[in-house]
């Protein structure tokens, strides 16, 4: 399998404490990898270090081939496309006043893809994508429930057809009940889109109804 994303000896430290302590794992193109550990294990600073959201103190992550770890902020931004993430809190990733169109939608100008009249069929696409219809798409996020929202999210993440997704948490603030839609919706985007998946969570379950391998964290380690 292909690597897409190596991680290398990955450092991260807060102050003095060193919460990631040489992590080195890899995902595999159209592999959907899954990293579970106990709160406070450094699962989240390590997904933030891998999309470069927050420097490491030292190791590489290389995405594509690609080092990412020296590179300036304009300089990853050509790759950013490439590499989304996903967060736990949908309400959070989006802005309250923005219409679901538009919001699904600012990635594709953002990255200068397209205008806003050509996007109109993508983001019509990426709704059905996530099981919306494209009346959801003239919501604002608060007239969408949580799930509905995480949907959204993921649309966005996906509007840009990244090749890996970096998935914190993505169901934890969600009700029991509607978690399961949105792990199974995980599943199908995987299987039809064939794209790589860092799925961080400290759900057990939930990672090994997703994932194709699973990685344990435990005090800042991959556990062997
Ligand atoms: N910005 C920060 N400054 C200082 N310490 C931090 C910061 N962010 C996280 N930490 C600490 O680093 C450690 C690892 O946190 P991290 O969020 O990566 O763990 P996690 O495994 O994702 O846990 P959770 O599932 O609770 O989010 C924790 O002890 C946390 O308190």
């Amino acid at each position: 399998m292909k690597r897409l994303l190596e991680v290398r000896d990955l450092v991260v430290r807060y102050g003095a404490r060193q919460v990631v302590d040489r992590v080195s794992f890899t995902v595999g193109a159209g592999e959907a990898v899954g990293l579970v550990g106990p709160s406070g294990c450094g699962k989240s600073t390590t997904a933030q270090a891998v999309l470069q959201l927050l420097r490491p103190c030292s190791g590489s992550v290389r995405f594509a081939g690609v080092e990412l770890t020296g590179l300036r902020e304009h300089e990853l931004r050509p790759l950013r496309p490439r590499f989304q993430p996903v967060f736990q809190d949908p309400y959070g990733a989006l802005s309250p006043r923005r219409r679901v169109r538009r919001q699904i939608a600012e990635p594709l100008r953002v990255h200068g893809r397209r205008s806003a009249v050509d996007s109109r069929g993508r983001v019509d696409e990426l709704l059905e994508l996530v099981g919306l219809a494209p009346a959801h798409g003239e919501r604002l996020p608060h007239e969408l429930s949580g799930g509905q929202c995480q949907r959204v999210a993921i649309a966005r993440a996906l509007a840009t057809r990244p090749d890996l997704l970096v998935l914190d948490e993505p169901t934890s603030a969600l009700d029991p009940s509607l978690r399961a839609g949105i792990l199974n919706l995980l599943m199908d985007l995987q299987d039809a889109l064939g794209i790589g998946f860092l799925l961080i969570s400290h759900d057990h379950e939930a990672v090994r109804h997703v994932s194709h391998r699973i990685l344990t964290m435990r005090d800042g380690r991959i556990m062997p």
